[in-house]
């Protein structure tokens, strides 16, 4: 099988004439839960519009299982974004009623099962829940999709350190071993137990890629202290 994201002397300058991203190569295989780690304006949000085809690359290519981003792909991934883009006056039974028409890979009782799980009522409306409940909710749309990637930006930031645990173990249960997660995060020390492997970006350089087992036998320390080491400032 093709990987399912490669990159090659991608960059993206903005407006400013700023690279956010500098000639990136990257080759990701399929079957992993893979932590995108930087610090603030590495980067990594960059990189994910590009995988999710929000931007356009100013050089070099990028493929998704192969294909350049486009409306084919948009198929292929399941996307948290860092903001919402749901609109907060439906109800959550609505929301669910939307996603599983709008896409074919989407599991409505897969997300009834995990509001259950939560304690997360079908019938109230986004606006009415709290800023962890909503980004719950968001996860349970994005992870409730059978999807080939899945891209989530931040998705633990709000949510408070008891059910953080439960959404961890549910992004681990409910995604097939075909498929990969792409996640970003400043929650390293939370997350690290999940990932199999983490990139760290810096400058919009990708300055490690590396197998989590590897850095703790190789180095004898975790993810979260290794992070700290190399971005001390
Ligand atoms: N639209 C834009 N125009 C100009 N510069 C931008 C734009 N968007 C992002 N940047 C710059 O590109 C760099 C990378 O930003 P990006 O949002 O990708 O970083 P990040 O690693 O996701 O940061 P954070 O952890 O703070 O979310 C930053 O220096 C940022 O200021």
């Amino acid at each position: 099988m093709n990987p399912i994201i490669e990159c090659r002397g991608l960059s993206k300058k903005y407006a400013n004439d700023f690279y956010a991203l500098a000639n990136l190569n990257l080759v990701l295989e399929r079957g992993q839960i893979i932590g995108l780690l930087g610090p603030n304006g590495s980067g990594k949000t960059t990189l994910i519009k590009l995988i999710n085809d929000l931007l356009v690359p100013t050089e070099g290519s990028i493929w998704i299982a192969g294909k350049t981003p486009g409306v084919e792909t948009k198929k292929l991934i399941s996307y948290l974004p860092e903001r919402t883009y749901l609109d907060s006056t439906m109800k959550i039974q609505d929301l669910i009623h939307y996603f599983t028409d709008f896409y074919g890979n989407f599991i409505p009782e897969r997300a009834y099962h995990m509001l259950e799980d939560l304690k997360i009522k079908p019938e109230d409306r986004l606006r009415t829940l709290s800023k962890g409940t909503k980004e719950k909710v968001q996860l349970i749309l994005v992870m409730s999709r059978d999807a080939d990637l899945y891209i989530l930006d931040e998705p633990i930031g709000g949510v408070d350190p008891a059910a953080r645990d439960y959404i961890l173990n549910t992004i681990l249960t409910n995604y097939n071993e075909n498929a990969t997660i792409l996640l970003s995060t400043q929650l390293i020390a939370d997350i690290e137990n999940i990932l199999d492997r983490v990139l760290f970006l810096k400058n919009g350089q990708i300055i490690l890629n590396a197998a989590v087992d590897e850095i703790r036998m190789e180095q004898g320390k975790s993810v979260d202290t290794l992070f700290r080491e190399v971005f001390r400032c």
